[in-house]
C-alpha cells in the first residue's frame, strides 16, 4: 500500500467518533461533487474510482512514478485523481508540466497548505514555504548567490573539497562507505560555502540531522496524510487523547527539523565568537543584520537562518545521492567510463587534475552529467504545487486548489523520449564531439519547473562536473569480486520516497597510475 494510500485508509479507520455526522457528510459532499462536476466541465481523464473513497485505492502502491506513467498510457499525459473531494493532477510529459507550471507559474507557484508543516515547522525551509512575501524575500537571496554569474566566487571551496573528496575515497576505501563519502562531501562543501565554518568543525553530526530528519520531511513534502488535515481542531486535543498517536511523531520530527535548521547555525556563531568563522553567506547576511536592532534584528536573523538552513537542507543529500548515482552508472557501463577518460587525457592531460575552464572542452563528460541526472533522477515527483485559482487546460477543469505533481521521473524515463530509459547513454546528447540536446536537455526537467524552480541548479550542475571529471581522471571504478575473484554484478535498484537513492552496491576504486594518485593534493 502507498504511503499516500495507507495514511489515508488510517485516516478513515482511526476516526470512531460521530461516524453518522462523517457519513452524511460525505454523502453531502460526494452529492454536489457529482453537481458540481455536471455543471462545470470535467476533470483531465483518470481512473474511475469508487463512490465515497474515489481514487484511494488508485494511488499507486509500487513505485508511483512508474505507476503514473503507466497510467498515461491509458488516460493521456494528464490524469486526475480525487480523494475526498481533493483533485490530484499529475503530469506526464513535459509538455504538459511545462505548460502548466512554467508558462501559468503565476497560478502555480504555491505548496499545499498543510497543518502538519505549521505543526513541526518545517516550513523554515522554503521548498515548503507558502508562496508570498516571506517566500519571495528567502527566494530572491538564495538566486543571488546560485544564479549563473555569481557561482565563481564557489569554485575555489567547490575545487578544496573535490580534492579532499579524491583523498578520501581512496585513503578511506572500505572503512567510510561511499554514500557518507558522499555526504561529506557536499555537506562540507556547503557548510564552507553557506556557513563559513572551518575544517575542524565538519562534523558527521550535521549529515545525522539530516539523514534522521529524512524520514519526517518526507511526510510532509508529498501531501500530509494526517486525519489533522481534515479535521484542524485535532491538534489541540492531547496527545494521550485516544487516536491522536500521531501527535508523538509530528513532535518528533519537529525536533528533528528544528535540529537541522538550527546544529549548523549554532556552529556557526560559536565559531564567530572564537573569531573562527570565515567568509561566507551566512557572515554576509549577519553584516546586514548587525546594522539593526530589537524586533526587526531578531527578525532578519530568523530570515538569515532560514535562508542558509534551506540551502543546507536542499543542496546536500540531493548532490550526494546523484553523484552515488554517477559511481553506480560507471560500474554497469565501463565503456563509457573508458571514452570519459580518453576525453580527460586528451584535453586534461597526466600533469593536473581538471578544473572549471576546461568544462567547455570536455563534451562528454559535461554529457554524462545530463545523463546522470536522468539516469536516477533523485526528486523523482519533484515538489507538490497548488493551483491558486480555477484553471482550464485543453478544455479541463483544473480545480482551485488542486495539488499538481510533475512526474519528473516519468518524463525522464518515457521510452517513447528516451529509448531504453534504463541504459545509461550520454551519447543521447552528444554529438559529433558536441553536446546537443535536441531539446532532450534533463536539467530542463529534473530540478522542476516556474517560479519554484531549483535556485541550486546550477550549482549543483556545477559541483558534479568538477567531481565526476575529477573521480574519473585518477581512478577506475570497478565491480567488488567476489570470493571467487569474479567481479560481483552491480544492479541499480531505487528506493521510493521524496528523496529517491540507490540501493547500496558494493564497488573497487584503483588509481589509473601513480603519476595519476599523485596528482592529489595531501596539503589541503
Ligand atoms: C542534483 C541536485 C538537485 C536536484 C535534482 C534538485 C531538484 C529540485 C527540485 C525538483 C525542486 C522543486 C522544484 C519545483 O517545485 O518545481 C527543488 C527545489 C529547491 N532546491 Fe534543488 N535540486 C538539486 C540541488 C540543489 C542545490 C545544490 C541547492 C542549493 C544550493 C538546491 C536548493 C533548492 C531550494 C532552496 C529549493 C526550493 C525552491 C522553492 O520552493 O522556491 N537544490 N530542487
Amino acid at each position: 500500500m502507498s504511503g499516500l494510500q495507507s495514511a489515508l485508509m488510517s485516516r478513515i479507520g482511526s476516526y470512531s467518533v460521530g461516524v453518522t455526522d462523517v457519513l452524511i457528510l460525505f454523502v453531502a459532499f460526494l452529492a454536489f461533487s457529482i453537481l458540481r462536476r455536471r455543471t462545470r466541465g470535467k476533470l483531465p481523464p483518470g481512473p474511475p474510482g469508487v463512490p465515497i473513497l474515489g481514487n484511494l485505492l488508485d494511488f499507486p502502491a509500487e513505485y508511483p512514478p512508474d505507476a503514473y506513467l503507466d497510467m498515461s498510457r491509458k488516460y493521456g499525459d494528464v490524469i486526475s485523481l480525487t480523494v475526498f473531494g481533493q483533485t490530484f493532477i499529475v503530469l506526464n510529459s513535459a509538455t504538459a508540466a511545462i505548460d502548466i507550471l512554467e508558462k501559468r507559474s503565476a497560478n502555480y507557484s504555491d505548496r499545499p497548505p498543510s497543518i502538519v508543516i505549521e505543526m513541526t515547522g518545517w516550513n523554515w525551509a522554503l521548498v515548503l514555504k507558502r508562496y508570498g512575501e516571506r517566500w519571495r524575500r528567502v527566494r530572491r537571496e538564495i538566486w543571488q548567490q546560485f544564479h549563473p554569474n555569481a557561482l565563481g566566487k564557489h569554485r575555489a571551496t567547490q575545487l578544496t573539497e573535490s580534492r579532499r573528496f579524491l583523498r578520501r575515497l581512496y585513503k578511506d576505501y572500505g572503512v567510510v562507505d561511499l554514500p557518507m563519502q558522499t555526504m561529506e562531501l557536499f555537506s562540507a562543501t556547503n557548510l564552507t560555502i553557506v556557513h563559513g565554518l572551518p575544517q575542524k568543525d565538519m562534523s558527521r553530526h550535521f549529515i545525522h540531522d539530516l539523514i534522521a530528519s529524512e524520514e519526517g520531511f518526507a511526510e510532509v513534502f508529498g501531501p500530509s496524510t494526517f486525519i489533522v488535515e481534515l479535521f484542524p481542531w485535532l491538534r489541540h486535543l492531547p496527545s494521550w487523547f485516544p487516536g491522536m498517536g500521531w501527535q508523538k511523531k509530528v513532535s518528533g520530527w519537529t525536533q528533528e527539523s528544528d535540529a537541522l535548521r538550527d546544529d549548523p547555525w549554532i556552529a556557526a556563531k560559536n565559531a564567530m565568537a572564537r573569531g573562527e568563522l570565515k567568509p561566507s553567506i551566512l557572515t554576509a547576511l549577519m553584516e546586514g543584520v548587525s546594522q539593526l536592532e530589537g524586533k526587526e534584528a531578531e527578525t532578519e536573523e530568523v530570515i538569515v537562518k532560514e535562508i542558509t538552513s534551506s540551502i543546507y537542507g536542499a543542496g546536500t543529500d540531493t548532490g550526494a545521492a546523484t553523484l552515488y548515482s554517477f559511481f553506480c552508472a560507471m560500474l554497469i557501463h565501463p565503456e563509457v567510463q573508458k571514452r570519459a577518460q580518453a576525453e580527460l587525457d586528451a584535453v586534461v592531460g597526466p600533469d593536473r587534475l581538471p578544473e572549471y575552464s576546461d568544462r567547455s572542452s570536455l563534451p562528454y563528460i559535461n554529457a554524462i552529467v545530463k545523463e546522470v541526472l536522468r539516469w536516477h533522477n533523485v526528486s523523482p515527483l519533484g515538489a507538490s504545487h497548488y493551483a491558486m485559482e480555477e484553471d482550464e487546460y485543453r478544455g479541463w477543469r483544473i480545480p482551485k486548489g488542486s495539488i499538481i505533481t510533475a512526474n519528473i521521473w516519468g518524463i525522464l524515463h518515457d521510452p517513447d523520449v528516451y529509448p531504453e530509459p534504463s541504459v545509461f547513454r550520454p551519447e543521447r546528447y552528444y554529438k559529433d564531439g558536441k553536446v546537443v540536446t535536441d531539446g532532450l536537455d534533463p536539467a530542463t526537467i529534473v530540478f522542476g519547473f516556474g517560479r519554484r524552480i531549483c535556485p541550486g541548479r546550477y550549482f549543483g550542475e556545477d559541483s558534479l562536473f568538477i567531481n565526476i571529471s575529477s573521480v574519473l581522471h585518477v581512478f577506475d571504478l570497478l565491480p567488488a569480486l567476489d570470493k571467487s575473484g569474479k567481479p560481483i554484478p552491480v544492479v541499480a535498484k531505487k528506493t521510493s520516497g521524496a528523496l529517491s537513492l540507490l540501493e547500496p552496491f558494493e564497488y573497487r576504486i584503483k588509481p589509473r597510475s601513480e603519476t595519476a594518485l599523485a596528482l592529489i593534493p595531501d596539503d589541503l
